[in-house]
């Protein structure tokens, strides 16, 4: 007997909520498993792509970007200290600073809690964050205008496939007035659905290394 439909002796409906949204168990857990594959998948093709695929995936990247975009000067835009193959935006970052943009980081700052935005600048010390990824020693927290996003999977629907902590969406459903969001990636993260949940959080645009640009209908 599955415990989470049949059990009547348990009036509480609270383990169908996620973050308030109400959700079938078995759903979340099919879904779940579904993403949970499609991140190996998706982890192996990035390590397929040699040290010229990269610098090739980052100049054609920062181009897309500065297409969408149009000026930095003055705008707070959030980037990424890149992990686990994404691409690496550094030199794309240190260019709009140096043309009077602001560049932040995301910072984990607990487990289930939306992350926060520090301020960032080329050659900034740096320490080691929650999940070791490096974030700006000196705190100063940010709400940017722009969020660049890497995507490790996208759909036909703009969702977002991330690495699975549920971070970014927390984040941008709390993020006060109007933002861009601009996920980033290659072009072999496409996939027909990630069979969106009702926390998922489209983006806006993608730009993928392939040269795609593609803004949401
Ligand atoms: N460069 C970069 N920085 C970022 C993000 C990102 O995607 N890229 N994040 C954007 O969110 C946040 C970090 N997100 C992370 C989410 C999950 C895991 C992680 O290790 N997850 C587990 C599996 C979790 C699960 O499936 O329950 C793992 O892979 O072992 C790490 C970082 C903030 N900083
Ligand atoms: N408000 C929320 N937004 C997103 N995920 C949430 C939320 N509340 C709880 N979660 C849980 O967090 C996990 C997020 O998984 P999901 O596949 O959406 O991550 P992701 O978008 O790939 O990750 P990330 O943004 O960290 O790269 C799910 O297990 C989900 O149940």
């Amino acid at each position: 007997m599955d415990q989470d439909e049949d059990d009547d002796s348990a009036p509480c409906f609270a383990h169908l909520l996620v973050d308030g949204h109400v959700v079938d168990p078995r759903t979340r857990r099919d879904v779940a498993a579904f993403r949970k594959a499609e991140r190996q998948r998706l982890y192996g093709l990035r390590k397929t792509l040699s040290v010229s695929d990269r610098a090739a995936a980052e100049t054609s990247i920062a181009q897309g970007i500065d297409d969408v975009l149009d000026d930095p000067t003055g705008q707070t835009i959030a980037a990424y200290w890149p992990i686990r193959g994404e691409p690496d935006l550094r030199r794309w970052m240190a260019q709009a600073h140096e043309h009077g943009a602001r560049i932040a980081l995301p910072v984990v700052v607990g487990r289930d809690a939306p992350v926060g935005f520090h301020l960032w600048s080329p050659g900034c010390a740096m320490e080691r964050g929650i999940w070791n990824i490096p974030v700006p020693r000196n705190v100063m927290p940010v709400v940017p205008d722009v969020v660049i996003v890497p995507l490790l999977g996208v759909d036909d629907a703009l969702f977002r496939l991330g690495n699975g902590g549920g971070y970014y969406d927390r984040t941008l459903v709390r993020l006060p007035g109007p933002r861009r969001v601009i996920g980033v990636g290659y072009g072999f993260s496409r996939m027909t659905t990630i069979y969106p949940m009702p926390w998922d959080v489209p983006m806006d645009v993608i730009v993928l290394d392939d040269g795609t640009i593609q803004h949401r209908q």
